[in-house]
């Protein structure tokens, strides 16, 4: 298996993607006319021929366990290039590597077995069939798998108590608030146990209140599951509250992939700089990013926190006397300290660079 970083194996890997759509195209777009220059040439030249270049050369790698984001404006090719992933639309050239299995090579059998037991989906149109109730919709992939019936009500109620929706199992979809009706779309991705979860901006259709709870919820699962997700949002906010790698997609294009942090401090043009200006630095650095190995003891009012926190909470926390930090990552090692004046000097560049 390829590796990325030395602990953390590739869990999903996209090469040279490309869709095109128009009149013919899977006939008339041959493999080598995609390859025939640089990409951006090679779009500009099928837009002339009437096609439309949907996803462009793509190609990044998600780690087992991280949360990837593809975020872009409305036609950037978000949708486009998790379906190719997903295989439910067939890609115009490039390679989709699942665990090293090359997927757009799978037989359509092999597709069927991959899509029922190692990938779930989710989908902004929560997609629950309308007279089956919540524990039958939960239920139902595990029908299609074949499992017994006790076997499958037992998965599909824990999994409905994972998403907070206990009492509510023989409920109808119509009896749902959107909210609630996510949920339970949840569940049930997540009733086939999949090593890989995609999220195609799974909660849009929500009111922005909602939204930021499914969003923790979302985030409280996650810690607890450590699936390997791919989630689709035209949502700046959204992709910085969620991620630990953003992908910014342009007119079919990945423009930049980075960390959050990384994508903040050093956008790769004018139109990212755009894009993520809005986005408050002390919400996007965690304790990680800023922590030095230094030993230094910064007296008693200095504060263990965890490498996860965001410079948001540390400057709330000197606000109110801490004079330093010892972070630690979840396993209860310590990774650095920081100092009061660091946590002061992010405050004060993120009121530059909003103003
Ligand atoms: N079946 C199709 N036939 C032709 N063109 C398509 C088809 N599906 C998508 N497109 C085009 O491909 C481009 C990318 O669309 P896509 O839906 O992937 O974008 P998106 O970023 O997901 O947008 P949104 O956020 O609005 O869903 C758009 O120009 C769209 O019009």
């Amino acid at each position: 298996m390829t590796k990325a970083e030395p602990d953390r194996p590739v869990k999903l890997s996209c090469r040279s993607l490309w869709k095109v759509y128009g009149a013919d195209a899977q006939r008339h777009v041959r493999k080598r006319d995609l390859l025939s220059g640089d990409p951006s040439t090679v779009s500009e030249r099928l837009k002339r021929d009437g096609k439309i270049p949907a996803v462009i050369d793509a190609s990044f790698d998600v780690l087992v366990g991280e949360i990837f984001v593809v975020m872009g404006l409305s036609g950037s090719g978000k949708s486009t290039l998790l379906r190719c992933l997903s295989r439910l639309i067939e890609s115009s050239h490039g390679q989709v590597l699942l665990d090293g299995e090359d997927l757009l090579a799978a037989s359509p059998q092999r597709l069927i077995e991959l899509r029922r037991s190692s990938m779930g989906m989710v989908f902004q149109h929560f997609g629950l069939l309308p007279h089956l109730s919540v524990l039958d919709n939960v239920a139902f992939p595990l029908r299609v798998q074949g499992c017994s019936v006790g076997e499958r009500y037992a998965r599909a109620r824990e999994m409905i108590a994972l998403v907070g929706l206990e009492g509510r199992e023989t409920s109808f979809p119509h009896q749902l608030s959107g909210g609630q009706q996510q949920r339970v779309g949840i569940a049930r991705s997540l009733a086939v146990g999949p090593g890989l979860w995609f999220l195609d901006e799974p909660f849009s259709a929500l009111d922005p209140l909602i939204r930021r709870q499914m969003q923790d919820e979302f985030l409280r699962l996650q810690k607890k599951l450590g699936k390997t997700i791919v989630f689709i949002t035209h949502d700046i906010q959204e992709a910085f509250r969620l991620a630990d790698r953003i992908a910014i997609m342009r007119q079919g294009e990945i423009i930049q992939i980075g960390r959050p942090t990384d994508i903040l401090r050093d956008p790769v043009d004018d139109y990212v700089a755009q894009f993520v200006e809005d986005i408050s630095l002390l919400r996007a650095v965690h304790a990680a990013d800023i922590a030095v190995q230094s030993g230094v003891d910064y007296g008693p009012c200095m504060e263990t926190v965890l490498d996860t926190v965001y410079v948001e909470e540390l400057v709330a926390k000197v606000a109110t006397g801490s004079t330093g930090f010892r972070v630690v990552n979840a396993a209860g090692s310590v990774v650095g300290t920081i100092d009061r004046q660091t946590v002061l000097q992010v405050l004060e560049r993120d009121r530059e660079r909003r103003h």
